[in-house]
């Protein structure tokens, strides 16, 4: 066994006890704070392990580095339950990126899912999953510089349109299927977050999933019950009575996003014209007692219901893999007919002019 002679000063402050502000804990006295190959300070994200190797580029790496400073901010595009989003342009090269702002008081097990995000994110090597291209960590406030999607959320685009006819939906399903066998056959993480915010859309028409959960994993942690009862909407029924879950947890979500988009609302809700929402309760107790939702057949093609209830499956067993669901008949039916998303989206108003 290897013994050390000196204990360095770093390790001994990492070794006191929890004190009252928790960033102290798990920040070394300059600042950076380590998780086994990452590092992280106001300079930014570094991978370790993955220094030396010379990674091939696809790309999408940049040739120049970062400072905060060196993005200035065009205006607010979005805000979360953890923190604001906003359109930055990096003030040399002049490009846009979606600069979100994390705050960082909080637990052990939420700062692990967050360093799973920016892990994640950062070696994300898929075309479907949004790439963050840097991360900074000063005064208790985690920054994530990711890739710009200039058409928003597939939550924006639903408000438009209402509604999405099956051949689009199909290349919007294939796209974020993609995007789920990455994340569940090569990183092994379970997203548990998908829904229409988290599924972001460009000009080209390519969709992308983004947020590891962090924002529903902070809001929890600070308690803000309301905020964090969207997140809800789209959680598979052994999440919501706490059993066990695994990667079908996400299959789940994505049936349930899909039949919105096909239906034009939230599946839970009986009719356009229903009063109100059902309670918070009574949206949980729904997802876990009452028979799934489905696609109804007479307003759609049997590929796209059979899809649907491939997803949305009460037992986590008897729903399919996203692998599975990329052959599904429904993804297969339009894969030859050449469609541009990016036409769908290109007739819509940019989501940065919404008023918000
Ligand atoms: N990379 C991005 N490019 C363009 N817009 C983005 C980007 N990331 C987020 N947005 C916009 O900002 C909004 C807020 O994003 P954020 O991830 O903070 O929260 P959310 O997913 O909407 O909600 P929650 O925090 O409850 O998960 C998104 O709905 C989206 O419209």
């Amino acid at each position: 066994m290897k013994m050390k002679t000196k204990t360095p000063l770093k390790q001994l402050k990492l070794a006191v006890p929890a004190q009252e502000t928790p960033i102290t804990s798990f920040l070394t006295a300059s600042g950076t704070f380590h998780d086994g190959d990452l590092l992280l300070n106001q300079k930014g994200l570094r991978l370790i392990s993955e220094e030396k190797e010379s990674r091939p580029s696809d790309g999408k790496e940049l040739e120049f580095d970062f400072l905060l400073d060196d993005l200035e901010t065009i205006k607010v595009i979005g805000k979360g339950s953890g923190g604001v989003v906003q359109l930055v342009r990096h003030k040399w090269v002049g490009r846009l990126f979606a600069l979100k702002v994390i705050q960082m008081n909080i637990q052990e097990d939420i700062r692990k899912q967050i360093v799973q995000e920016l892990k994640i994110n950062q070696a994300s090597q898929c075309p479907h999953v949004v790439v963050c291209y840097h991360s900074f960590y000063h005064n208790g406030v985690i920054s994530l510089v990711l890739e710009y999607m200039d058409r928003g959320s597939l939550a924006d685009v639903i408000k438009q349109v209402k509604t999405i006819l099956e051949p689009y939906l199909a290349v919007v399903c294939k796209q974020v299927l993609q995007g789920l066998v990455y994340l569940h056959n090569e990183r092994h993480v379970i997203h548990r977050d998908i829904k229409p915010s988290n599924l972001l859309v460009n000009h080209k028409g390519e969709v992308k999933i983004t947020d590891f959960g962090v924002s529903a994993m902070l809001a929890s942690s600070m308690g803000q019950r309301d905020t964090f009862v969207g997140t809800y909407n789209y959680m598979s029924p052994e999440r919501i009575s706490g059993s066990t879950y695994d990667y079908s947890s996400d299959i789940w979500s994505l049936g349930m996003v899909v039949l919105e988009c096909a239906i034009g609302r939230f599946p839970y809700i009986q009719s356009e014209d229903q009063q109100s929402w059902p309670s918070f309760y009574e949206l949980l107790a729904a997802i876990v007692e009452s028979p799934p939702p489905s696609a109804p057949p007479d307003q759609f093609s049997p590929e796209f219901c059979t899809f649907v209830s491939s997803c949305i499956q009460k037992d986590p067993r008897d729903r399919l893999t996203s692998l599975e669901l990329l052959d599904h008949p429904f993804i297969k039916k339009f894969e030859d007919k050449d469609l541009d998303l990016g036409i769908l989206v290109g007739g819509l108003e940019p989501p940065v002019n919404f008023p918000r």
